[in-house]
Formats: C-alpha cells, sequence, structure tokens
C-alpha cells in the first residue's frame, strides 16, 4: 500500500497555542481512518493542516505526493459547520454545485455558468448519498440528516481521492448515523476515508484504524480500544454510559454497544488498532 498522506513532526499553534505537537502520522491508500479525542484536542486543525488551509510552524505533510494546497483539488471535505447559515436562500443543486468549484472537473463554462456536465455530476453525487429527491429543495427546509447529506454529496461531487469528514453525525440520531457511515463504507471501497467522531465504539464498526489526538498528545499504538486508553484519553472527561443503536435497515455493522465519547465511555465492544504515534509517545 502506498501513503496517500504522510505527515512527520508536525507542529501547529494558533497565535501562542500550540495545538499540535510532533505529529507523526502515514494514512495508506484505501484506509478509513477513525480520528478521535477529547474537545480542543486538535482534530479539526489536523483536517485544516491536511487540507492546506493552515500551514504547520513546523514539520511536512505531504497529501498524495504534493503538498497540501496542490493536492487540495483531489480532496473532499465535509467540514464540522456548513460556512453557510441554513436560512440562506439557497436549494441544494446549488449547493452541491460549489463542490465543484476548484476541482479542475468541467465547472463553468465560457459565458461564466454551470455546464452541463456539472449538472449531471450533481445529479450522480445526489443519487449516489440516496438524496436525489431533495435537488430542488431549499437547504433551510431540510432535516439536519438530509443536510449531511448534501454536504456530502458536494464532497463527492469532484470525484475525490480522499473523503476527510469532520464530524458528520454530530446532530443526527443514531439510525441516520448507521445509514450515514453505511455510505461511507461503500465509498471506501474506492477512496481513502478519513472521519473525525466523539464515538470511538460506534465508529470501530466501521473504520480500519482509529488514531487518537489529544492537543500534543496522540495515543501509543495498541490493538485494543481498553478502558485505560479511553482514560489516558480523555482522562476526567469520561464517565460511563451505554446504550443501544437500532439501525432501521439491521446492516451488518448494527449492534447494541456502549459508547465513548465526550459525554461518556464504556468498553468498546470492537477491538480497533490505533496506530498513530506521537514521536515519543509510548510506543
Ligand atoms: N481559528 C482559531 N483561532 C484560535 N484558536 C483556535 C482556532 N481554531 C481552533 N482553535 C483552538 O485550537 C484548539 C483545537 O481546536 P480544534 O477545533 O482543532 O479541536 P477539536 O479536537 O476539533 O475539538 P472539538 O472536538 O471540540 O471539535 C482549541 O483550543 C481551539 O479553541
Amino acid at each position: 500500500m502506498t501513503a496517500v498522506i504522510d505527515i512527520q513532526g508536525l507542529r501547529f499553534a494558533y497565535a501562542e497555542a500550540t495545538v499540535l505537537e510532533d505529529v507523526n502520522l502515514s494514512i495508506q491508500d484505501g484506509e478509513f481512518l477513525g480520528l478521535v479525542g477529547p474537545n480542543a484536542g486538535g482534530k479539526s486543525t489536523l483536517l485544516k493542516l491536511i487540507l492546506g488551509l493552515l500551514e504547520p510552524q513546523a514539520g511536512r505533510i505531504r497529501v498524495l505526493g504534493h503538498s497540501p494546497r496542490r493536492a487540495r483539488r483531489r480532496l473532499g471535505y465535509v467540514p464540522q459547520y456548513p460556512a453557510f447559515p441554513r436560512d440562506f436562500p439557497i436549494r441544494v443543486e446549488d449547493v452541491v454545485l460549489m463542490g465543484r468549484l476548484g476541482t479542475g472537473h468541467g465547472l463553468l463554462g465560457r459565458v461564466g455558468r454551470y455546464r452541463s456536465a456539472d449538472r449531471q455530476a450533481v445529479r450522480q453525487a445526489l443519487r449516489e448519498v440516496e438524496a436525489a429527491e431533495l435537488i430542488g429543495r431549499q437547504i433551510g427546509t431540510l432535516s439536519g440528516g438530509q443536510m449531511q447529506r448534501v454536504l456530502l454529496a458536494r464532497a463527492l461531487v469532484g470525484d475525490p481521492a480522499i473523503l476527510i469528514l469532520d464530524e458528520p453525525t454530530a446532530n443526527i440520531d443514531q439510525r441516520m448515523e448507521g445509514e450515514i457511515f453505511d455510505l461511507l463504507a461503500t465509498l471506501n471501497r474506492r477512496m481513502t476515508i478519513i472521519v473525525v467522531s466523539h464515538d470511538i465504539a460506534f465508529i470501530s464498526g466501521y473504520v480500519s484504524r482509529v488514531a487518537c489526538l489529544n492537543r500534543t498528545l496522540l495515543c501509543h499504538a495498541t490493538d485494543d480500544i481498553d478502558g485505560q486508553m479511553i482514560n489516558e484519553l480523555y482522562g476526567e472527561e469520561v464517565r460511563q454510559i451505554s446504550h443501544e443503536h437500532s439501525h432501521a435497515h439491521g446492516h451488518e455493522h448494527s449492534h447494541g454497544h456502549s459508547h465513548a465519547d465526550v459525554h461518556g465511555q464504556a468498553q468498546p465492544r470492537s477491538p480497533a488498532p490505533v496506530a498513530v504515534s506521537r514521536g515519543h509517545a509510548h510506543a
């Protein structure tokens, strides 16, 4: 396998506050990587560095063999919060069309209008996320889950090699969460995926690897996510909770299990390797 993302000795600070330090991470082609960690642990910041939206103070990031900025057009990104207000008067088709900007695929004919190839790509992307019927809707009328599908379509419409999602299911119910991750599992057959989540146990049923990020400390390598590791990662923030996921369509990942998130943690059901290391973290 080849590394599609390679990060060495990365350090990043907003003004005085160091958020990431000595981060080393290699992501292989075809991986489905879950990025977890406590609030303010630096997850979104790391994604923005990979996307070339921020520049590191030290270290090196290569994405598909290039600088993040050069590779940007081959990345699909679903941000944590959409960059436009939900009451903005814009239709689903227009939101997804935005994903064609800067991707090098078709985009804007000579008179400055989207070409039919762009509109065709939008229909295809919406079909892929099972939201074709939403194409004419105003975004303000969508449910949280529908909106996430639309944002996913926007990320897919440029035919990315790597899909990067920042907590795509933070504000939607558990059934919808399962549906979105089923979709991601299907997409992972043809693209590398990185997804930020607070929910280690849930994503463990889907991802091929979990990377743990806590400000300047990344979890040490281990084969299992166990209670001790989660405590190290989340510290006092965690407490025990447990509840069932009940996915309506009974996909293979459906199971009742405990959750590890900012609100709580418990013994996750599925072991998952953690292969991110900080330079001098416990090996
Ligand atoms: N634009 C910014 N300017 C200054 N500080 C910032 C900025 N963005 C984030 N930070 C700070 O950097 C730290 C890491 O934030 P980041 O959003 O990367 O964490 P996160 O792990 O994604 O958190 P969460 O799980 O809460 O989304 C936080 O302390 C945050 O307040």
